[in-house]
């Protein structure tokens, strides 16, 4: 039986209408997706809308398409073979599987971070303008300025202030991890993928990068997939269960892990199986 801390939750937060969400709360709208593997379904007819600046998490057993229907919303998964899609996802009203979107734009506005930390073999400042000098962005001034906004942004300045030019392997793994945030926001994105993002590490660090994750909501709107049940509670306004491609039940966080409307919903958050 997994016991979730009751005292987590914000009982007092205004509910959101998921269902009938506005536009100008949403910041994505996923509309009938279906993705296939060769001829194995991986997403069934998802529709959801994700709100702006807050955390939404996609939890399930393993299997389930959670990190599938994340790769979708920056077209992570246009790089697997046999991978087959159908459907929408809406950002600002334009589907981002047009043709002739743009996807490197795409992932600059919809960043991602992944399970293990990944820096580059460069040094802490130079992994953290890499976007920026991508964009021919050179000035100094500029790229000290957004280097401290997002090594602040990322929880993680105070760290490395006085090492900046060190190399970026020299840190922690949870100091990599805030590091490869703190690349992703230096772009600016408006979307923020979370794959996992503390599987790799501590629980001191899991606890910072979950803090972390409360403060990026007032500048963007993450999602996160997450294995651990009590990291859904903590950091999500917005839960998302899904099951063999399926996406079951999709409420307010509270609700989910109070009173959730779905027999399977409760078998998965009570610890039936996953
Ligand atoms: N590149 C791929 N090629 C073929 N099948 C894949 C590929 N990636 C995922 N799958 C399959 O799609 C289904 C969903 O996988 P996905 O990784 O999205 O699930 P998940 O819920 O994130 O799982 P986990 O929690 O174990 O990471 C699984 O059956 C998986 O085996």
């Amino acid at each position: 039986m997994i016991s979730i801390d009751q005292t987590q939750f914000n009982t007092e937060k205004e509910k959101l209408n998921l269902a009938a969400l506005p536009e100008n709360q949403t910041a994505l709208q996923i509309r009938d997706l279906n993705l296939r593997y060769s001829d194995k379904p991986a997403l069934i007819d998802v529709s959801m809308r994700i709100p702006k600046k807050q955390v939404t998490a996609f939890i399930g057993p393993s299997g389930c398409g959670k990190s599938t229907l994340l790769r979708c919303i920056n077209r992570m998964n246009d790089l697997v073979d046999n991978c087959h899609i159908d459907g929408e996802i809406l950002l600002h009203g334009q589907n981002i599987y047009d043709k002739g979107v743009d996807v490197a734009a795409l992932r600059r506005n919809v960043g991602m971070v992944f399970q293990r930390p990944n820096p580059f073999p460069k040094s802490i400042y130079e992994n953290v303008v890499y976007g920026l000098r991508l964009q021919g962005i050179n000035n100094r001034r500029l790229l000290d300025e957004a280097a401290e906004r997002s090594l602040r942004g990322a929880a993680i300045w105070d760290e490395v202030k006085d090492r900046l030019h060190d190399n970026a392997f020299g840190l922690s793994g949870g100091q990599q991890q805030r590091l490869v945030i703190a690349r992703a926001i230096a772009i600016e994105p408006e979307v923020l993928l979370l794959d996992e993002p503390t599987s790799a590490l501590d629980p001191i660090s899991t606890l910072t990068i979950e803090e972390l994750i409360t403060e990026l909501k007032s500048k963007y709107t993450v999602v996160i997939v997450t294995h651990n049940m009590q990291q859904a509670a903590r950091v999500s306004d917005q839960t998302a269960f899904m099951y063999m491609g399926n996406l079951i039940e999709y409420e307010d966080t509270n609700t989910i892990f109070t009173t959730p409307r779905q027999k399977k919903t409760e078998d998965y958050i009570t610890g039936r199986y996953g």
